[in-house]
């Protein structure tokens, strides 16, 4: 076992770029609403890099990157929210040792949560669709609290609902954000390096502990 779950009852699990590769339908759902004012694609390298803050944020970026001077961003988010709602989960897939770790996770007893920035809505959809459905004592969306990663609000909600002091509880994450929320909230942190994050290297954000992989927590 990974000397990262040394001591550690909860684990609390980011969901776009950790456990799913949701960029090609974000790209998809970016690229018809980028489309419904006239403008061109964003192609999945760009959507890479604007995933983990939120869908208004990407639908921002998205704007922003098209120099699109003039479109309304919540008009274009609702869009978005549209057109993602349409097809969240045809192209997106589990990374590799990501059921694996889950599995063992759950047969050793540890408590999962699900804490994500993307739209509570979308959940149940690609839970389902990815046949995740069962191994979350809790999920919480971007939009399911007032607050968001990087604010450790939902990491504190998480602690609470399921009874864990923070320090026993490890934060799993690609971005800055999840490392952020989980120092904030005094929980463990530990970052993949295959993710969203851009800019800076994951590393930068000074979590515990780093993996290529989430089949090394095995
Ligand atoms: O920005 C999003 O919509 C998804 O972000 P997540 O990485 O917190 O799952
Ligand atoms: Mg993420």
């Amino acid at each position: 076992m990974h000397k990262a779950l040394d001591d550690i009852a909860l684990v609390v699990f980011d969901l776009d770029g950790t456990l799913i590769d949701s960029a090609p339908d974000l790209t998809t759902a970016v690229a018809k609403t980028l489309a419904d004012y006239g403008l061109e694609p964003a192609g999945l390298d760009s959507v890479r890099h604007w995933v983990g803050n939120g869908s208004h944020k990407l639908v921002e970026r998205a704007l922003a990157n098209a120099a699109a001077d003039g479109v309304d961003t919540d008009e274009a988010h609702e869009a978005f929210l549209r057109h993602y709602a349409a097809a969240p989960c045809t192209d997106t897939v589990l990374y590799d040792g990501v059921r694996e770790c889950l599995e063992s996770l759950r047969d050793q007893a540890y408590d999962l949560m699900l804490v994500t920035n993307k739209p509570i809505a979308f959940l149940p959809p690609i839970l389902d669709a990815l046949d995740l459905n069962g191994f979350f004592s809790l999920t919480l969306g971007g939009d399911s609290l007032t607050q968001k990663k990087p604010d450790p609000a939902p990491l504190l909600y998480a602690a609470r609902q399921g009874d864990i002091a923070p320090g026993a509880g490890l934060m799993i994450g690609d971005s800055r954000h999840d490392v952020q929320a989980g120092k904030a909230a005094g929980f463990r942190t530990l970052a993949v390096t295959y993710g969203y994050n851009h800019g800076d290297p994951i590393s930068d954000s000074g979590p515990d502990h780093i993996v290529d992989s989430l089949a090394e927590l095995l």
